[in-house]
């Protein structure tokens, strides 16, 4: 186990007293994803107690961009935490102020990129959110001068105007004044749990977590350090990053003015990474795939990262609690597909096909196949094993037969297919064969989608009875750093399933769908020939 249990020679984290939270205390885990800000409180057998969430505006000013309004995701941010806040008073018959949350977790959307002013805390331009593809010429021209090799050394990660460098760099070139700014100290950059915590302690705290910051392509992933020839590379001044600090233990205090009281926040991470922690997933070779906007499977690897042969990334999982007087790091590799649940979205808004995202899984079901109809949803270039940010969405094998609802089944199909291409490269970089995979996330509750899966990947898929796994990942990192639970063999306690889905294909079968599949994948590529 990366994450042990308690040991007699260690039988708590270092330093941490355990403490036992009564009827009235809670741990507040704040969510912010892609496309809504969530707030949860926990209690300590990991059971949900509050919820509540806010969805907030996507911004697309051109093709292939993707923004958020910073200030929008702090303030829809806030109103989350408040409104679960009232929520578990409102549970107990008591007034606002007397439930006590111990500590907050934040977990977040990870690589969208802000830059803001460290006067006023205002962001100089709207956030470039992870699916954006602006930089896309810039990975291009770089891989060109040769320094695919040399970043995915240092970084565990693959040339791509996915991760914030690129983006970084974009607003300190085209926002009119912000690089000589930058260079002066005058700003501050962040992924999005940096500006959270910035704003949660009223700018008197800039830090990311280690997740987070193995997202940037500018910190050495073993080092756990910015590195000096990444930054020369990106053109990133020291000046505007934050500090790194260990996803589990005390990052700061959150203002009283904010939530009623003083609260320490002392869990931080990756939205994924949380995920696979929130999912118990302590051991080497345990894996873990969430299907929400995107979806992204993590397996740990241990406490060195792996460098991927498959064009996986390599990425920090956590960097734990104290343990006997050291801090250990857990490493995954992931892999990272752009458009899942994502794709169920663009069927309801774009083609109309449904009204709700819960009714495709009863159109899909209409049909007992596709008619061999692929859909292959690049809609923002492809993720891994492609990395392709010119590859646009297509379908392929219409004919006159084809319905709607084996357009609902295709795209269902190409969620599951994207996950299962991910599989067999992990298996074959880990040199571990994976005998199950847990899920979670807003699509997980398709039974339907999570049937494909486990037929698609030929291997048990088991969805747990908490499918909020991020954010209970990042109250367990928060929870741990106060002593509110041992180790992970506590944790792992917790977990609990509640429904196993059997592969149902025959091992023939299941590679004749992988092989079409790939041929669609394949017509798909190298689409967008102008510069996003
Ligand atoms: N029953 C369902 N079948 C397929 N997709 C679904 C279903 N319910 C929700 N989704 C998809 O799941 C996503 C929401 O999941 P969530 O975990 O909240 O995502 P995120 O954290 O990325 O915002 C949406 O993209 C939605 O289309
Ligand atoms: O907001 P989600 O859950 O789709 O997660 C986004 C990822 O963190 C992007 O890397």
């Amino acid at each position: 186990m990366v994450f042990g249990p308690p040991n007699k020679k260690n039988p708590s984290p270092a330093g941490i007293s355990q403490v036992t939270l009564e009827s009235m205390d809670y741990l507040l885990a704040l969510d912010q994803g892609t496309t809504s800000s969530r707030a949860i409180a926990f209690d300590s057998h990991g059971r949900v107690a509050a919820l509540a969430q806010r969805e907030f505006a996507q911004h697309f000013p051109k093709p292939g961009w993707v923004e958020h309004d910073a200030a929008e995701i702090w303030s829809t941010q806030l109103e989350v935490a408040r409104e679960c806040l009232q929520k578990l008073s409102a549970e107990h018959g008591a007034a606002y102020g007397s439930v006590k949350v111990r500590a907050i977790g934040i977990t977040n959307q990870r690589e969208t990129t802000v830059l803001w002013e460290r006067a006023t805390g205002r962001p100089v331009a709207r956030a470039i959110v992870w699916q954006d593809r602006r930089t896309t010429p810039r990975c291009e021209a770089l891989r060109a001068a040769g320094k695919a090799g040399l970043i995915q050394r240092k970084t565990g990660l693959v040339l791509d105007s996915y991760f914030s460098a690129t983006k970084l760099e974009w607003l300190l070139e085209h926002v009119p004044g912000v690089r000589a700014r930058a260079e002066a100290g005058e700003l501050a950059f962040g992924t999005v749990d940096s500006w959270l915590i910035w704003n949660l302690t009223g700018g008197q705290v800039h830090a990311t977590d280690a997740s987070n910051a193995s997202r940037t392509l500018l910190m050495d992933i073993r080092t756990l350090q910015w590195d000096d020839e990444l930054l020369h590379l990106f053109n990133i001044p020291r000046a505007v990053l934050p500090r790194i600090v260990p996803s589990s233990g005390i990052v700061g205090e959150v203002l009283p003015k904010w939530l009623g009281e003083p609260i320490p926040i002392a869990g931080v991470a990756g939205d994924q990474q949380a995920a696979t922690f929130g999912q118990a997933c302590f051991g080497v070779g345990m894996a873990k795939n969430t299907y929400g906007t995107g979806c992204f499977m993590l397996m740990n690897t241990g406490t060195a990262a792996v460098t991927s042969r498959n064009r996986l990334l390599s990425t920090v999982g956590w960097q734990g609690p104290e343990e006997g007087g050291e801090r250990r790091t857990a490493y995954c590799l992931e892999g990272s597909v752009f458009m899942a649940g994502a794709t169920i979205q663009w069927l309801r808004d774009g083609l109309g096909i449904i009204d709700s995202a819960a009714e495709v899984e009863a159109l899909a079901a209409s049909v007992p196949d596709t008619g061999d109809a692929f859909l292959v949803p690049a809609f923002t270039g492809l993720g891994a094993p492609d990395w392709d940010g010119r590859a646009r969405g297509t379908l392929v094998g219409l004919t006159r037969g084809t319905t709607r609802a084996h357009i609902a089944r295709a795209a269902l199909e190409a969620i599951a297919l994207q996950s299962a291409d991910l599989f067999g490269a992990m298996t074959r970089d880990a040199g571990i064969a994976l005998t199950e995979l847990r899920v979670d996330g807003g699509a997980s509750r398709n039974d339907l989608l999570m049937q494909m899966q486990a037929d698609f990947l030929g291997v048990p898929v088991v969805r747990p009875k908490i499918t909020e796994t991020t954010a209970l990942g990042a109250a367990y990192l928060a929870g741990l750093a106060i002593g509110v639970w041992s180790g992970g063999a506590a944790i792992t306690q917790q977990w609990s399933v509640d429904r196993r889905f059997e592969p149902g294909l025959t091992e023939p079968a299941r590679r004749a769908c992988l092989d079409r599949w790939r041929e669609a994948v394949a017509r798909s590529r190298g689409w967008a020939e102008e510069s996003p």
